[in-house]
């Protein structure tokens, strides 16, 4: 697909937009997926979109990574019209999208070697994201010979190798244990933190997500509309374990689970 466009920035444009999603609809044949969509992401900022299922959760992701086309209406990131994928985006998916015939260090380094860049130098950036994900001592080994949590994260630390700004996550801790769920989560602060990127993170679980966000879109079942935005503040000095035993943190959960339970099935 042919290069971004250069636009101009809207004038009501948060100051730090990094992606700026101006009224998507989407169809796919007679199914109206999303309607008049308009979201702004901040750098150094998690968002995630949660609603009822078939919402248009991961269609969104797709449309701003560029791998599925909008109905109408614009996603414009780094100022740029999105036209189709781009270095800038990486999209972490849900079923991992690791080669299998290649080690952790190969999978990891790929998108780099895609770009040219050399062997030692593409080895050293995939190690370093490797030990952030807590991979060190797998770097020699096969997808198959690791669990479902470490492959997600590998497929993170790829995302993280390629350096790109915004990162799509579309429901990356589904396949794990609560237990390593809950260590992902802290992983996932601790590169929000320091990374300093624009995540956007697709859950079903509404104490991930206020557990994770600083900003929730809840979406209104399809056409997947925004039906309300929440920013849980929550304090994250605290203990993880004290943070989820906080009221702060509770009544955002429970004030989100009101807004969805007339949806539950
Ligand atoms: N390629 C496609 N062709 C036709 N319909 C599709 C396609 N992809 C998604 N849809 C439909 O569009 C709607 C939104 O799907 P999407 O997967 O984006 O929702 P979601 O909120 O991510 O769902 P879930 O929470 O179940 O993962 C659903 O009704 C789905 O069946």
């Amino acid at each position: 697909m042919a290069n971004p466009i250069p636009l101009r920035t809207a004038d009501n444009a948060t100051p730090d937009a990094v992606v700026e999603v101006r009224d998507i609809c989407k169809r796919y044949g007679d199914v109206e997926a999303l309607r008049g969509i308009n979201l702004q992401f901040e750098r150094g900022k998690l968002t995630t979109l949660l609603g009822p299922s078939g919402c248009g959760k991961t269609t969104l992701l797709k449309i701003i990574a560029g791998l599925v086309p909008a109905t109408s209406g614009q996603v414009i990131v780094n100022g740029r019209q999105v036209t189709g994928p781009g270095p800038e985006r990486a999209f972490v998916f849900q079923d991992f999208a690791l080669m299998p015939w290649a080690t952790v260090l190969r999978n990891v380094a790929f998108g780099l070697e895609l770009k040219g860049m050399p062997q030692a130098e593409r080895h050293r950036i995939a190690r370093h994201y490797i030990n952030e994900v807590g991979l060190s001592g797998f770097e020699e080994k096969y997808p198959h010979e690791l669990s479902g949590g470490m492959r997600q994260r590998v497929g993170i630390a790829r995302a993280f190798s390629v350096n790109a700004d915004v990162l799509l996550l579309d429901e990356p801790f589904s396949a794990v244990d609560e237990q390593n769920r809950r260590k992902f989560q802290e992983d996932l602060l601790r590169l929000v933190d320091k990374e300093r990127k624009t995540f956007l993170f697709v859950t079903h679980s509404i104490e991930e997500a206020v557990y994770v966000s600083d900003r929730i879109v809840l979406l209104s079942p399809r056409p997947g509309r925004v039906s309300q935005i929440i920013e849980p503040a929550i304090d994250r000095s605290a203990a993880p374990d004290v943070i989820r035993r906080d009221k702060g943190y509770l009544d955002v959960v429970e004030e989100i689970w009101q807004g969805l339970r007339q949806y539950a099935e």
